[in-house]
C-alpha cells in the first residue's frame, strides 16, 4: 500500500534551538512531504473499503482495541514526549497512534535542538489518524505553535472523540522552555475548555495562571482556579514541591478536591513521568475507567515503574529515562508487583460482614455503596458464611460500585472468587493459602494483604509477595473469635519492622483511632474495621465519623 512517505531535508540541523521557544522552520523547505498518492484519495478508498465490506467493519467494532492518540513532540532520547507515550499506552495494554508536532533532538544532558512540524502537515497526521481509526481518548504534550493548537480543536471538532488528556507541556524536566508565551493565551482560551482533564506541574500551573506556588495550599487554590478556565477535571502535581517526602498532587472534578499522595521515588531517572502520567490517565480512560480511577492508576504505575527504574543507568547527563515495561519484566521475574497498590488507599480500609448487614437488613452491595459514600478508601468482602455461588454474585455487584468510585476491592480468603470475578486483590491470613501461591495465581498486579501478629510474619509478607500487611488485635474483638490481642506496643514493632505498609485492624473505632494512629509510625497508613461501621445502623453515618476522626488525627500528627 503506498502511503505519503515525509523526509527531513538536512537543512534541519541548520536551525537552532531556542532556549525561549521553537524558532518557526524557515518554510516548508525543512520537511519535504513526498506524497506518492493523493492523501485525500487514500481517505476516501478507505471510507469506500468499509461501505462496500460492511462485515469486515462490523468484525471492528467487535474486537474493538482501546485506544488513545497522542498529539506530542518527538523526544530522540525517547524518555518523554511521543516515546514516552507509545511506551506507557504499550504498558498500560491500549494501542497508541502519534501525531508529531514536532521534533527535538535532546538526550540526558537536555535539548540540543528543535523544530516544528508546519501546521498542515499535523492537521494531515490528526485527519489520517481520526478519519479512519476509532480513536478513544486524545493525549496532548507538546503544542508548540499557536496555529498547531487550532488545526487541533478544528480536528476534534470534526472528529469528535471520548475525551481529551492535556498535559500543558511548557518546561521540560530538564529545565528546557518547551513553549513560549504566546502559547499560553492559545491554551487558556482553546485547549483547556476542551479538556476532560489538564495535567500542570507546578511551573505550568504558575504558568498558566499568572501565579507563583509553592505549597500544598497553593495547588489546592491553583486546581479551582484553573478548573475555571474550563476543563472538566484538574490534576495540579506537586513533583517539584519543596520538602515533601511524599509525591503530592491535587485532583479536583469540580466538585470534590482530593490530595492524591505516593511515595517520592529518589532517582535521577524521571524523564518523562509527565508524559506517561498522562498518557496512562488516557489509557485507562480508553479501557472505561473513571476519570479518579485513571488518575490513581496512573499515579501507582508512574510510581512503580520510577521504583523499578530507580538505579538503571542510560546516558551520562544529570537526568535519565526509566523504563515503562517493568511489567513484562515483572511477569518474566515473577517477583511481586505493587502496581494498581497506592498505600494511601489503606487510610479507611472497610471489612464487611454478612452476619452483620443482615442484621441490619441490607444487602452487601448496599453496604459497600455506603462505606464508600462516607469516605471508605479500600473495601474487603469478608463473608465467612455464604455459598461461594452467592459470594461470587455479591463480589460481581460490588465490584462495579467499586470500580465507578475509584476504590478498590479486595476478597477475604477466597483466592478462586478474587480469579473468577476480576476482583482487585485477596487478603490473606496465616492460615490460608500463603501469599506466595496468591501471588503466582493472581499476577504481579494484584493487590494482596496478609495479617501478621509479628514482625518474623512481616518479613515473610514482604518475602512472599505481598503489598500491604493487616496487624492486630490492636483491641479485643468479638468479629473474630479467640483472637490474640497484641496491643499498641505490639502494633508498633510491626510497624518498625516491616517493610510494607500497615493497617491496623481489631476493635478500632472512631473513639480509639486516634491513639492507633498516633503511634505515629510513617508506615502505618490507617486503620481496618469490621463492627464499627457494619454493626450500626447508618454505615454512611459511622464511616463519615471514623473519617473525620482519621482526617483530623493523621493531620495532626503528620
Ligand atoms: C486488613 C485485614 N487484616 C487482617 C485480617 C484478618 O485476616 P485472617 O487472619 O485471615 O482472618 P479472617 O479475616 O480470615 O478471619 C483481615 N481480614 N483484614
Ligand atoms: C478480621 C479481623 N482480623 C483481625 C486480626 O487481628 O488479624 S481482628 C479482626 C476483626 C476486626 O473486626 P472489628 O473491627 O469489628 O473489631
Ligand atoms: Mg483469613
Amino acid at each position: 500500500m503506498a502511503y505519503a512517505q515525509v523526509v527531513l531535508s538536512s537543512s534541519y540541523d541548520s536551525l537552532s534551538f531556542n532556549k525561549v521557544g521553537f524558532r518557526q522552520p524557515k518554510g516548508l523547505s525543512s520537511f519535504l512531504v513526498n506524497s506518492r498518492i493523493n492523501e485525500d484519495k487514500q481517505i476516501h478508498t478507505s471510507m469506500e473499503m468499509q461501505r462496500d465490506n460492511g462485515s469486515i467493519t462490523k468484525d471492528h467494532s467487535r474486537l474493538k482495541v482501546p485506544h488513545v492518540l497522542t498529539v506530542a513532540g518527538s523526544d530522540s532520547g525517547a524518555g518523554a514526549g511521543i516515546q514516552a507515550d507509545l511506551k506507557a499506552c504499550a504498558a498500560r495494554g491500549v494501542y497508541c497512534s502519534t501525531v508529531i508536532t514536532a521534533v527535538t533532538a535532546q538526550n540526558t544532558v537536555g535539548v540540543q535542538g528543535g523544530n516544528i512540524v508546519p501546521e498542515d502537515f499535523v492537521a494531515k497526521q490528526l485527519r489520517s489518524v481520526l478519519s479512519d481509526m476509532q480513536v478513544d481518548v486524545v493525549k496532548t504534550g507538546m503544542l508548540p505553535s499557536t496555529g498547531i493548537v487550532k488545526v487541533l480543536r478544528q480536528s476534534l471538532a470534526e472528529f469528535p472523540v471520548r475525551g481529551l488528556v492535556v498535559d500543558p507541556v511548557m518546561v521540560s524536566t530538564s529545565g528546557d522552555v518547551l513553549a513560549g508565551p504566546s502559547i499560553l493565551t492559545v491554551f487558556r482560551e482553546e485547549l483547556l475548555p476542551m479538556a476532560d482533564i489538564v495535567t500542570p506541574n507546578l511551573k505550568e500551573a504558575s504558568a498558566l495562571l499568572g501565579l507563583k506556588l509553592e505549597t500544598v495550599s497553593h495547588m489546592r487554590s491553583a486546581a479551582k482556579l484553573l478548573h475555571d478556565m474550563g476543563p472538566r477535571n484538574v490534576l495540579v502535581k506537586g513533583g517539584d514541591l519543596p520538602d515533601s517526602s511524599d509525591a503530592i498532587d491535587i485532583f479536583f472534578d469540580g466538585d470534590n478536591i482530593f490530595e492524591l499522595r505516593s511515595s517520592r521515588i529518589k532517582t535521577r531517572n524521571s524523564h518523562g513521568t509527565g508524559c506517561t502520567l498522562a498518557s496512562c490517565i488516557a489509557a485507562e480512560l480508553a479501557k472505561g475507567s473513571s476519570m479518579l480511577q485513571a488518575v490513581k492508576a496512573a499515579k501507582c504505575f508512574v510510581e512503580s515503574a520510577l521504583g523499578y527504574s530507580r538505579d538503571i543507568v542510560i546516558g551520562n547527563g544529570p537526568q535519565g529515562p526509566f523504563d515503562h515495561l517493568l511489567r513484562l519484566k515483572r511477569n518474566i521475574h515473577h517477583s511481586s508487583g505493587k502496581h494498581g497498590f497506592d498505600p494511601s488507599d489503606l487510610f479507611l480500609y472497610a471489612v464487611t460482614d454478612s452476619r452483620m448487614n443482615k442484621r441490619w437488613g441490607r444487602s452487601i452491595s448496599e453496604a459497600v455503596k455506603a462505606a464508600i459514600e462516607g469516605g471508605a478508601t479500600i473495601i474487603q468482602l469478608r463473608e465467612k458464611d455464604i455459598e461461594t455461588r452467592d459470594f461470587l454474585e455479591a463480589a460481581k455487584s460490588c465490584l462495579e460500585i467499586c470500580r465507578s468510585r475509584g476504590v478498590p476491592l479486595l476478597i477475604n480468603d477466597r483466592v478462586d472468587v478474587a480469579l473468577a470475578c476480576d476482583a482487585d486483590g485477596v487478603h490473606v491470613g496465616q492460615s490460608d493459602m500463603p501469599a506466595r501461591a496468591a501471588r503466582s495465581l493472581l499476577g504481579p498486579e494484584k493487590i494482596i494483604g496478609v495479617s501478621c501478629k509479628t514482625p518474623e510474619q512481616a518479613e515473610q509478607a514482604w518475602i512472599n509477595g505481598a503489598n500491604y500487611i493487616g496487624c492486630g488485635g490492636v483491641y479485643p474483638t468479638n468479629t473474630k473469635a479467640t483472637n490474640l490481642t497484641i496491643g499498641l506496643d505490639g502494633l508498633k514493632a510491626v510497624c518498625l519492622a516491616s517493610k510494607l505498609p500497615v493497617v491496623a485492624i481489631g476493635g478500632i473505632s472512631a473513639s480509639n483511632a486516634g491513639s492507633v494512629m498516633g503511634i505515629n509510625v510513617p508506615n502505618l497508613k490507617g486503620v481496618a474495621v469490621v463492627s464499627t461501621l457494619f454493626d450500626r445502623e447508618c454505615v454512611l453515618t459511622e464511616t463519615g465519623n471514623l473519617h473525620s476522626v482519621l482526617t483530623e488525627v493523621t493531620s495532626r500528627v503528620s
